[in-house]
């Protein structure tokens, strides 16, 4: 049997769809726009990319689009200032410093500097701890989108095995503190884990964040299990050109899987649709204004 596949564009354009209908409410009955920063450092054309579609999408839900864009050797320091800014800017109500940065900047302190209430990336140390706790947190973007597919699959999740195969702080560990919440057993994987295969082949969910292109095998995928495919990685094709694959060997694996999401078109649309979502989230919170629904955990 060939797996279900989770179509994560449809879901993403639902989910915008909603956020829009939030938003066009905030600014009829309260004057508010909703109001998102992006701040990019340096010229990677993979950010610059991912960037370019944020704005677009922001624009296109009828949100406000502010993008910053800071030179490759711009200081720490001025990066600081320019969030400083954007805390104290009450047009703004979600703030995005796009990662990686550059290797002279501590991208932990620059997180932190955010505003935790604006910290749509839920990145702070204080939505971390938040979301750790089982308390209201802003809640990462990545982590969100999957859960929400995997809400919709299954309904409860209770007492199901997940492994998350990566432990990185924007996906691997708040994916599991999510599916722990959400009362599954949870298993956490990375580069140490001692026979991979067989701790993947136990999960009813895997969710695969590793950055290593089509890693894991249908043959380590337990019948019928759902697979959640993080990864993003640019691969040569025969042509010259590159394509995008995941961290799951898509061909073995649909043959196994009862339900699987794709790369493209799986978690990646997902996920700027929960940072949209989370900035309208932001905003309503900002104001004293009931949160929308299904938005959010
Ligand atoms: N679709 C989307 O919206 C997004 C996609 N991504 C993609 O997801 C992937 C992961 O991103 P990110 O979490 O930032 O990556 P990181 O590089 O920060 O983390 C990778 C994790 O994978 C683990 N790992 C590496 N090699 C192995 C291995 N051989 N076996 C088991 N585990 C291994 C590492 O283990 P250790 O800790 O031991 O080193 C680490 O915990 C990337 O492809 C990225 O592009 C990321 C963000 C958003
Ligand atoms: N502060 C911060 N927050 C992030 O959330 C963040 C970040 N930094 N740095 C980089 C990673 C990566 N990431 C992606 C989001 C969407 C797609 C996406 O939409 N992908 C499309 C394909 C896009 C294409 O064709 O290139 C898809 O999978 O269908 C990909 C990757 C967010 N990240």
């Amino acid at each position: 049997m060939t797996a279900q596949i989770i179509d994560g564009k449809a879901f993403a354009a639902r989910v915008r769809g909603k956020v829009a209908a939030h938003v066009a409410r905030l600014v009829a009955d309260h004057g508010l726009t909703p109001g998102l920063a992006v701040v990019l450092v340096g010229e990677d054309p993979a950010s610059q990319v991912y960037v370019r579609n944020k704005g677009k999408q922001t624009r296109e839900v009828g949100m406000l689009s502010v993008e910053h864009r800071l030179p490759e050797d711009a200081s720490e320091a001025d990066l600081l200032a320019l969030v400083e800014e954007l805390n104290a800017d009450p047009k703004i109500h979600g703030i995005l410093v796009q990662l990686p940065l550059p290797d002279h900047m501590n991208a932990d302190l620059v997180i932190n500097a955010i505003d935790p209430a604006k910290d749509v990336d839920g990145f702070h140390i204080s939505n971390v701890g938040l979301l750790a706790t089982g308390q209201k947190a802003m809640v990462p973007c990545t982590p969100l989108g999957c859960l929400m597919m995997l809400r919709e699959q299954h309904g409860s999740l209770s007492g199901m095995e997940a492994v998350v195969v990566g432990r990185s702080n924007i996906v691997g560990k708040p994916m599991a503190q999510l599916l722990l919440g959400e009362n599954c057993t949870v298993t956490v994987a990375h580069s140490r884990t001692r026979d991979l295969p067989e701790v993947v082949r136990r999960a009813d969910i895997v969710v695969a964040a590793v950055g290593r292109p089509q890693m894991v095998p249908g043959d380590w995928i337990k019948p019928g299990a759902t697979v959640i495919d993080v990864g993003i990685n640019r691969i040569p094709r025969e042509d010259g050109k590159s394509r995008l694959v995941g961290d799951v060997e898509f061909s073995s694996a649909v043959e196994v899987a009862g339900a699987i999401t794709p790369v493209p078109g799986g978690v990646g649309p997902m996920t700027i649709a929960c940072l949209l979502a989370n900035t309208v989230t932001a905003a309503c919170r900002a104001n004293g204004l009931p949160e929308p629904e299904g938005l959010t955990v």
